[in-house]
């Protein structure tokens, strides 16, 4: 979970809670070897509340230009001679090429020095052309992180693995290879890749190697389990996810390759390059990101090929990964029956050479046939399920009206004046982000720390105060999760807001964020039609945000002051009706009129554009571990709601699940045990 603070600098928020920056291990964090590689940075850190604006290639360009610096531009670098290449290493290297070693991001200025591999923020690449009193003035880098616990457990597995065909039992090798799929894999295949076997873990390990495959950085071991007819299979990473960016396969490309294909895993690649030939790289993390610090070892090719996975959540990720690898150059492998992950095609016995000719170009012209569209709507229709989006685990009849949560999406949140709408709101995230989608906070009205307070709570659903000897357990957990914070406090210009999203949705993937709430990008406008016109245009850039970045967004909005004993209905959101017009959903959570007890709250979905489903269930409040979950007993029952303006009537229903009725209003109330995350499962 990082903070974003100012130009990313990146800040655990453990940081702020404990006091001090600890790694998992109980080691400073500067001690935790998580990259390998060296960091150039300057002293402290400006650790600023307001950020700056995020640099432009433009001023890139003009920045190198201004300074007589030369460079080439890339697909999604710009390359430059490295100043933190020493003048011996440079006599090494032969050609332009060679020496234009640094990558700097044209997104967000980052570099990348290929043969120092130091590394850091476009700030700190300023300071050093213009020798402003730090390390690089003086030619001098810090060292390689120093060795500590992650790099001698990383090693005392990788001695203690060994390659499959090796393994003195023919039984366990064949075993092995029947969980993981590799019964059509060659032991030739295994060997290029250094892929081993762990014999008391019954893990594969797949070694992340530094280029020219010599050091180990780091690696990855894959479990299975057998699950009935099921396999599952778990992934851990040494280092952890956040900091593990092994492009699997990366020693086996030449520097005159020209083409790639991307794979999800680890086996498709071996699967696709023993089959094809062709090379084959995987991402670290399969379809949760593409880190930028990936990018600058994928310039070289001047075509990329994603073939992610076999379902639609593989092809949503290849489409945003093409963005940032420059759709121009990507072409994507569509997930269907006859074109599965490589390695299920292999085992299936299909033509990967043909799937992969299959693959259809990224980039769209902006005005496009049904020809080009079809195929992506027969995705659409053989994957209802998936193009439903994701389900929440803790909320299924927030499920049964909104189906899940879908990209690209606009959610407006009201409710009354402390009626629990950030409590909600938190978990309804926090839900989502605990099934891996990648999420951004921006609380304007309380403290980060705070909200993290809140949320460490509600993930493991009680009160951390009286058990704080399960603190550092649940924190390194919760720390995995892909959770981000803006740093923003009290009121904010929407243009910052909407860049630092952009930024956050480029660094980190980030598929949905929280905004709480919208009163905080209104500025001091006095006047009441001043207000309503900064609000709409504020909805409708939030509005643009979504669909532009195939990102969701959740926007709290505070209702108009009405009558205390009246229902809130969509109208009663403040302002015109601009925010209900471009909403994608509506959500109100409504207290008293409808509520017996204290602490219960009704939530109702006013507005449902993916299937017009609208409806209304109660919540529970949890004192103590802050959630709201359905109580036990209740009973499902239909109510049924003429319009806005309140419920009409009230009948028992069958108690008949899942049968909801198109543009229905519906009630719904179920047993529901709550969420309980499973402490033994490795986080990622
Ligand atoms: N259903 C509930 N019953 C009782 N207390 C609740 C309930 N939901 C939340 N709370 C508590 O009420 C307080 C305010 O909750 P929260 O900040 O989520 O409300 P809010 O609607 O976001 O407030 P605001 O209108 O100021 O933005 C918190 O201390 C929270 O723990």
């Amino acid at each position: 979970m990082w903070v974003l603070l100012r130009g990313g600098y990146p800040l655990r928020i453990l940081l702020l809670l404990r006091g001090e920056w600890m790694g998992r291990r109980g080691l400073p964090r500067s001690l935790v070897p998580g990259s390998p590689r060296r960091r150039y940075r300057k002293e402290a850190l400006p650790a600023l509340e307001v950020p700056v604006l995020p640099v432009t290639a433009t001023e890139i360009r003009q920045y190198l230009r201004a300074h007589a610096i030369p460079f080439q531009d890339g697909h999604s670098c710009l390359r430059a001679p490295s100043p933190f290449v020493k003048a011996l290493q440079l006599k090494d290297q032969t050609g332009a090429t060679a020496s234009f070693s640094l990558f700097i991001d044209k997104t967000t200025g980052r570099f990348l020095c290929m043969t120092s591999l130091a590394e850091g923020s476009w700030e700190d690449f300023q300071a050093s052309v213009e020798g402003r009193g730090d390390g690089a003035r003086e030619g001098v880098l810090l060292g390689e992180a120093p060795e500590a616990e992650d790099s001698e457990e990383v090693r005392r597995i990788w001695d203690r693995a060994i390659p499959l065909w090796e393994l003195p039992e023919p039984e366990e090798a064949q075993l092995a290879r029947v969980m993981f799929g590799l019964t059509k894999v060659t032991d030739d295949a295994l060997r290029r890749f250094s892929v081993r076997y762990l014999r008391p873990a019954r893990s594969l390990v797949f070694p992340w190697l530094s280029p020219g495959g010599l050091g180990l950085r780091g690696l990855k071991l894959l479990s299975a389990e057998g699950h009935g007819d099921e396999v599952h299979y778990k992934e851990t990473t040494i280092p952890r996810p956040g900091v593990y960016h092994n492009l699997f396969g990366l020693p086996l490309i030449s520097r005159r390759d020209v083409e790639v294909v991307l794979t999800g895993r680890e086996l498709d690649s071996l699967a696709l390059n023993q089959s094809t030939g062709v090379p084959t790289l995987a991402l670290p993390r399969g379809t949760a990101c593409l880190p930028p610090a990936l990018l600058p070892y994928l310039e070289q090719f001047r075509r990329i090929v994603l073939w992610l996975g076999d379902d639609l959540r593989s092809w949503e990720a290849a489409k945003l990964f093409a963005r940032k690898l420059n759709p121009k150059r990507c072409s994507l492998v569509r997930p269907g029956d006859q074109q599965p992950r490589a390695l299920e095609a292999l085992n299936r016995g299909l033509n990967l050479s043909r799937i992969l000719r299959t693959a259809l170009p990224a980039w769209h012209k902006s005005i496009v046939s049904f020809r080009q569209l079809r195929e992506e709507v027969l995705g659409e229709l053989s994957n209802v399920e998936q193009a439903a989006g994701i389900r929440w685990n803790r909320f299924p009849d927030l499920n049964r009206l909104l189906k899940g949560h879908r990209k690209g999406e606009l959610t407006v949140f009201t409710g009354p004046t402390g009626s629990g709408k950030t409590t909600f709101i938190s978990e309804y995230a926090l839900d989502l982000c605990t099934q891996g989608v990648n999420t951004l906070w921006g609380s304007f009205e309380i403290s980060n720390v705070r909200l993290a307070r809140v949320m460490l709570t509600q993930f493991a659903i009680g009160r951390l105060e009286e058990q704080l000897d399960k603190y550092d357990e649940w924190a390194d957990r919760f720390e995995d999760l892909p959770l981000y914070f803006m740093t923003f406090h009290g009121q904010q210009s929407i243009r910052t807001v909407i860049d630092t999203m952009q930024h956050a949705v480029y660094v980190y993937d980030i598929c949905h964020v929280v905004i709480d709430n919208l009163q905080f990008m209104m500025g001091h406008e006095q006047l009441s039609t001043d207000r309503i016109a900064a609000q709409d245009y504020i909805v409708g850039a939030f509005r643009k945000f979504a669909t532009d970045n195939s990102c969701h967004v959740t926007l709290v909005i505070h209702p108009r002051k009405e009558d205390d004993d009246k229902e809130l209905q969509t109208a009663s959101i403040f302002g015109s009706a601009k925010a209900s017009q471009e909403a994608d959903n509506v959500l109100i959570l409504q207290d008293r009129k409808l509520v017996t007890g204290p602490g219960k709250r009704y939530l109702q979905v006013s507005k449902n554009r993916f299937d017009g489903d609208v409806g209304v269930f109660p919540l529970e409040f949890n004192k103590s571990s802050l959630t709201f979950s359905i109580p036990p007993k209740s009973k499902a029952r239909l109510k049924k709601v003429k319009d806005d303006n309140g419920l009409v009537t009230k009948k028992p229903s069958s108690g008949k699940k899942g049968a909801v009725p198109q543009n229905s209003e519906t009630c719904l109330g179920q047993a529901h045990r709550p969420y309980q995350p499973d402490p033994s499962k490795p986080s990622r």
